[in-house]
């Protein structure tokens, strides 16, 4: 029995094709975004954004990332618009981060690293489930925010102080009543792409949807991701930080943006 993947020398990214052959396939995530070459579609709707905050539930620490899980038992936290058509449930959100403020995004722009990356997983409700979604070519639809180093984001800290009670793998607690739309920019411009899973299974089911406008994050509240653990407890500490996959080939893929 192979153990498990994450991020180390072992079982990490370049390690991952050996229990998961698709992570060579044809629409791996993530990828540099070239701005010069994603060329505007005016056809790409706005994207609409309608979340319920009464639909959060929990915040886990899945030993890979945290995440922030969402009732999705009906349509009352949902995406609508943009590349996609139908309508997609919001099921958790969670973030990629570095080691250093240089590195931590899973995209790219122009060759450029963000700290830290949002990601708000969705699926399509004309499948009946996640698991179902996710092995349909248009399951999912994941919305990428970066996270920018400058002012500390208030938005972010009500996620963050919770973080104190999930340091270890495995722990969970409660998160009720969390608005996932404050943490969205001003602008909801975006780039598209088809795209994968960013982590084993690393399946091709996602229509990618990567916002232009950063938010921002702070030193101390990039410390404060820094301060989980891959490691459960009794285990050899381990830092959570670049839990970020490199960027993968673009293999013919055309990135369309939603802006001039
Ligand atoms: N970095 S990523 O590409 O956004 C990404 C990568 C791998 C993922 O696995 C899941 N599974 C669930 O959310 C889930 C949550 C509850 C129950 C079943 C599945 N979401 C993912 C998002
Ligand atoms: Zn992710």
């Amino acid at each position: 029995m192979s153990h498990g993947w994450g991020y180390g020398p072992s079982d990490g990214p370049v390690n991952w094709c050996k229990d998961f052959p698709i992570a060579n396939g044809p629409r791996q995530s993530p990828i540099n975004i070239i701005s010069g070459q994603a060329s505007y579609d005016s056809a790409l709707k706005p994207l609409k954004l309608n979340y319920d905050p009464s639909n959060s539930t929990d915040i886990l620490n899945s030993g890979h990332s945290f995440q922030v899980g969402f009732v999705d038992d009906t349509d009352s936290s949902t995406l609508t618009g943009g590349p996609i058509t139908g309508t997609y449930r919001l099921k958790q959100f969670h973030f990629h981060w570095g080691a250093s403020d240089y590195r931590g995004s899973e995209h790219t722009v122009n060759g450029i690293k963000f700290p830290c990356e949002l990601h708000l997983v969705h699926w399509n409700t004309k499948y009946l489930s996640f698991g179902e979604a996710a092995s349909h070519p248009d399951g999912l639809a994941v919305v990428g925010v970066f996270l920018k180093l400058g002012a500390a984001n208030p938005r972010l800290q009500k996620v963050l102080d919770a973080l104190e009670a999930i340091k270890s793998k495995g722990k969970q607690t409660t998160f009720s009543n969390f608005d996932a739309k404050t943490l969205l920019p001003d602008s909801l411009d975006y780039w598209t792409y088809n795209g994968s899973l960013t982590t084993p299974p690393l399946l091709e089911s996602v229509t990618w949807i990567v916002l232009k406008e950063s938010i921002s994050v702070s030193l101390t509240q990039m410390g404060k991701f820094r301060s989980l653990k891959f490691s459960g407890d009794g285990e050899a500490h381990c830092c959570m930080q670049d839990n970020y996959r490199p960027t993968q080939p673009l293999k013919g893929r055309k990135v369309r943006r939603s802006f001039k």
